[in-house]
């Protein structure tokens, strides 16, 4: 059996062809969370002008060598006007926060330093030349490049790219996942199961997890566990860039996936992978769409989506890694765990008062059980190779909420 990492680096290596997708061109409300697909280069000067820091006065420093200076306030300059005119020798200029910077000046004093008699300013110290300046081209100069290709369109990106005149920008295509749940014990959500019935809950939390990745779900009907409706349903899934099933990758009789994508010409690279939750994990390829054959119960299908559909999607989508942080902690309860898996534990984490992070495991760690995946922030690696972990074992863990929200 694989071991999650070499998992996750067979299928990386597998999308080599086809990841990152191809670009296009979205408006710059929409290019949040995006890879560029070009370099952002500037075509214009920011700031434009050369403009004043502060509140104050616009001078030569010359003429303000040392405290107690005097000159006469030729003009004010205003927000969104260009200065009326040129510096007189000799004489200063009220500006305000962003005003452009007279020709022949070349510092700004702060107004708190600068007292006011009539129609002259008196300067309480010297005045330093640049001094409260923010010369043009200083923030970007016109043919620079602001960010590389690759770079992930944050809020400031956008804010940057409005302010160099885009609105636009080239970024790469968001991958389309098909999500399949299939189950004959399977109702829709909203529907009131009968005996042996439950609530189909998988395709809402995949949807949810493959938005959360900075991809687009297209949640398809459930199937039922026999070949024709299977290979009906996959028919769905074609020409998307993934397609996710959930359910019927184990070994009993109805486990039926793996060959209904087998024999819609799927070609499977691996099934199953030494971690749990999630071992019967399946990956493939059907010809440019990714397959992940995920387990049916509700934990391992999340988890074996954040471990190894997550950081297949970003790739696909120009993002780099999984996006996640991953930080050293102390388990809060001893573990025992089968010596040849990895196990993921969901966990709360907490701050210590020394600082240290605890992971608390949640209570219930099935994962056919539902409360089992819900509220938890990180998950705490087990490595294979040992069989018990006390409690306060360090470990590595994996935090799911990010730094940037995606
Ligand atoms: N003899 C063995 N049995 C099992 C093994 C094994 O190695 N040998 N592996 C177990 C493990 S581990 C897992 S995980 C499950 C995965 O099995 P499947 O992927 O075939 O999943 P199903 O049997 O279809 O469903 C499992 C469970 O989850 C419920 N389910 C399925 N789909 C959904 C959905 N969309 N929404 C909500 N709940 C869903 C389903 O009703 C079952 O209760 O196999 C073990 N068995
Ligand atoms: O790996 Mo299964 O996912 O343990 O229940």
């Amino acid at each position: 059996m694989l071991t999650p990492d070499i998992a996750r680096a067979r299928i990386l290596a597998a999308l080599a062809d086809v990841a990152p997708l191809a670009a296009e061109r979205v408006p710059l409300a929409a290019a949040l969370g995006r890879a560029l697909a070009e370099p952002l280069v500037s075509n214009r000067d920011l700031p434009a002008f050369d403009a004043s820091t502060m509140d104050g006065y616009a001078l030569r420093a010359a003429d303000a060598p040392r405290a107690g200076a005097r000159l006469p306030v030729a003009f004010g300059v205003f927000a969104g006007r260009p200065a009326p005119g040129a510096l007189p020798p000799g004489a200063c200029c009220r500006i305000f926060t962003g005003g452009v910077l007279p020709a022949g000046a070349d510092a700004v004093e702060m107004q708190e330093e600068v007292r006011r008699s009539g129609k002259a300013a008196l300067f309480g110290r010297a005045a330093v030349a640049g001094r409260y300046v923010r010369p043009r081209g200083s923030d970007l100069a016109a043919g620079q490049v602001a960010l590389p290709a690759g770079a992930v369109v944050d809020p400031g990106t956008i804010g940057l790219a409005a302010a160099i005149g885009r609105t636009e920008l080239l970024v790469r295509r968001r991958p389309r996942v098909a999500i399949l749940p299939t189950g004959d014990e399977l109702v829709p959500p909203g529907q009131v199961p009968g005996p042996g019935q439950l609530v189909e809950s998988n395709g809402l939390a995949l949807a949810a997890a493959v938005t959360a990745a900075g991809a687009e779900p297209v949640l398809l009907p459930t199937a039922r566990d026999d070949a024709a409706s299977l290979a009906a349903s996959l028919a769905g899934a074609s020409g998307l860039d993934a397609l996710v099933t959930s359910g019927g990758v184990s070994v009993g009789e109805r486990d039926l996936v793996r060959a209904a994508l087998a024999s819609a010409g799927a070609r499977l690279d691996f099934w199953r992978v030494a971690l749990r939750p999630g071992k019967p994990f399946t990956f493939g390829r059907w010809d440019r769409t990714a397959v992940f054959g995920l387990p049916g119960n509700p934990a391992s299908a999340l988890v074996t989506f954040e471990l190894f559909v997550r950081p297949a999607l970003r790739a696909l989508a120009g993002l780099p890694g999984d996006g996640r942080v991953r930080v050293e902690g102390r388990l809060t309860a001893a573990q025992e765990k089968p010596p040849e898996l990895t196990v993921y534990l969901r966990c709360h984490t907490r701050r210590r008062r020394d600082g240290g992070l605890e992971l608390e495991p949640l209570r219930t760690q099935t994962s056919g059980n539902l409360t089992s995946m819900a509220g938890h922030d990180a998950l705490a690696v087990l490595p294979a190779g040992r069989s018990r972990l006390p409690r306060g074992a360090r470990v590595t863990a994996i935090l799911l909420v990010p730094p940037h929200a995606s």
